[in-house]
């Protein structure tokens, strides 16, 4: 089968973007995964499936599918593309776009200088929620890390590795570095991800803090690797600054792939998060049976 798609990215975080709204296509996980690869398919860290919408006062519905196939349940810089896409198809006139994804209602907003701001809704702390199996931990005030739980996460090699976890709809582990540059992303990013207490996985971010209102990031993405930049990443990082302390309301984050800027109030407000999005080129391919 001969399919359309649109390849866009936003931050260096690329997609590949398919129109549902005029009937399903009907593909399958392996579908996702070959569309994803980076050699025998378009290549993209995530397929972003644009259907209508499911309810009354919602436009569309939105879903995500990472590169190795499986459904997630939000992805930021796949939201600003996804505005960009209905709005210059002509799929809406509205500049303000109430989507549903698997986790909630996140409300996009194209603006006149071509970036996108979209309200991610607010961040979730318990534990559960992310998830994260904090059986046997005790979670406890960490000093200078503030008095709200931590988990302590025993990574091989043997050594605690303190993590702030944060669920923005999808689950995020946050851990401080002195330098990302050197971070060890590329071993402690699988080790988090493999350890049991994140039993739906996670998506590792690895922040340094430059001052109050700057800060650099990358995260290891659940089922893709390192992206040049991760929206959601970008966020659960920013909040959890903030909760420690560390960051003011509105910080600038620098990612491999461009700048984010994200904004949170604290408490249940909720996060805004505001960046690029690029149309890079249209095209179809012929889907294995
Ligand atoms: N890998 C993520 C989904 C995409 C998130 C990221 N691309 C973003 O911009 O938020 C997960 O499995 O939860």
């Amino acid at each position: 089968m001969r399919i359309p798609f649109t390849k866009m990215q936003g931050a260096g975080n690329d997609f590949v973007v398919l129109d549902e709204t005029r009937g399903r296509l009907g593909l399958t996980e392996a579908h996702y995964r070959f569309l994803g690869d980076r050699h025998f398919g378009v290549g993209a860290d995530q397929i972003l499936t644009v259907r209508p919408s499911p309810a009354e006062g919602i436009d569309f519905e939105y879903v995500i599918h990472n590169a190795d196939g499986n459904e997630v349940e939000q992805c930021g810089n796949g939201s600003r593309c996804f505005a960009r896409f209905v709005h210059d198809k002509g799929l809406t006139t509205k500049d303000r776009i109430r989507v549903q994804t698997m986790k909630g209602v996140i409300e996009p907003r194209l603006n006149a200088d071509g970036r996108v701001t979209v309200d991610m809704g607010a961040p979730v702390f318990a534990l559960a929620d992310i998830p994260f199996d904090a059986s046997g931990l005790t979670l406890q005030p960490m000093g200078a890390w503030g008095n709200w739980p931590l988990a302590i996460v025993d990574i091989a090699p043997a050594a605690p590795l303190l993590i702030a976890t944060v669920s923005m709809g999808n689950p995020h582990a946050v851990t401080l570095v002195d330098n990302v540059d050197t971070a060890a992303v590329a071993t402690l990013g699988p080790a988090v991800q493999a350890n049991p207490r994140f039993p739906q996985g996670v998506n590792v971010g690895f922040l340094q803090v430059v001052d109050r209102s700057h800060v650099r990031l990358r995260v290891f993405e659940r089922g893709v690797g390192e992206t040049l930049a991760c929206g959601t990443g970008a966020c659960a990082a920013v909040v959890s600054g903030v909760r420690l302390g560390l960051l003011d309301a509105r910080v600038e984050v620098q990612t491999h792939g461009g700048v984010l800027t994200i904004e949170w109030a604290g408490g249940d407000a909720p996060v805004f998060m505001t960046g690029p999005a690029t149309t890079v080129f249209h095209g179809e391919i012929d889907l294995p049976e």
